[in-house]
């Protein structure tokens, strides 16, 4: 008998930065034939477009105002995901420092996430069609896709994470191990304080410290819990 093609699954990834999402996302739903998206790019990618059109990123009302106003398109091919703004590939200028600086308070607009997750929403829903997706970034157990098939949040001991980080910074904008650090903490407060869908755990993600894991261990167990919950 011809085994029956396994059924769609959709997966929420969440965690703070550098803990591993989007390489274990991308290798995860590569390995599973699933759709991928980044929502962090998302945000990444509003936020730019407020700076180069001169919104005023501390003015929560003038982003809110602005917010309906670019065209965020996502590509979900995990070997090629890709994202344009109005049209223009946005894919380097989302991962500026002056981005990364500004994301955490343009993100934190209600109007902003609210036009953000109705498009994150019909994106999963899309892919959903098409045998599924995993969807990684701080919201998507707990707010985006409360009814997710699986959901796993990402932990690792801040010095591991800003590590990581720093070590792809090398030779671009050099930055050293603390003040990567002292950053990353910094956003990561921002993203577990803020009041619309703050960085959290869902109650029923499972938790998985990569502290001491290899990126190849992480993807390994991810796709082994994929497989258990496919199978049930
Ligand atoms: N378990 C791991 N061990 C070592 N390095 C890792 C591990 N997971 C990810 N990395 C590296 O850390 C950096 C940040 O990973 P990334 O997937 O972008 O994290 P996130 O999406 O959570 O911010 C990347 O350079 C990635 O290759
Ligand atoms: N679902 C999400 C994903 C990202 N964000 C915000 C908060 C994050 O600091 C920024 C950038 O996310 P991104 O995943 O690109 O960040 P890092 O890869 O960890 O540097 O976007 C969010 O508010 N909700």
């Amino acid at each position: 008998m011809e085994s029956a093609a396994p059924s769609a699954v959709t997966v929420a990834i969440d965690g703070p930065s550098g803990t591993g999402k989007s390489s274990t996302s991308k290798a995860v739903a590569a390995k599973l034939g699933l759709r991928y998206l980044d929502t962090g790019a998302q945000y990444r990618a509003i936020t730019w477009w407020m700076i180069t059109n001169g919104i005023d990123t501390d003015d929560p009302q003038a982003i809110a105002l602005a917010a309906g106003k670019p065209a965020i398109v996502s590509g979900t091919d995990p070997s090629a995901p890709t994202i344009t703004v109005d049209g223009q590939d946005a894919s380097g200028p989302i991962r500026t420092q002056e981005v990364t600086s500004k994301v955490s308070a343009v993100s934190a607009v209600p109007e902003v996430r609210a036009l953000i997750t109705d498009l994150q929403r019909s994106i999963a829903a899309e892919a959903a069609e098409a045998g599924g997706i995993v969807v990684e970034g701080r919201d998507i157990g707990t707010t985006v896709l409360p009814d997710a098939d699986l959901k796993i949040f990402l932990t690792a001991s801040a010095e591991a994470r800003a590590a990581r980080r720093s070590g792809e910074l090398r030779g671009k904008e050099a930055a050293d191990l603390a003040a990567t650090k002292e950053a990353l903490v910094k956003r990561d407060a921002a993203d577990s304080g803020r009041k619309t869908s703050p960085l959290a755990k869902a109650g029923d993600a499972v938790e998985v410290d990569t502290t001491e894991l290899t990126l190849d261990q992480v993807i390994e167990c991810v796709v082994t819990l994929v497989e258990e919950r496919r199978s049930k």
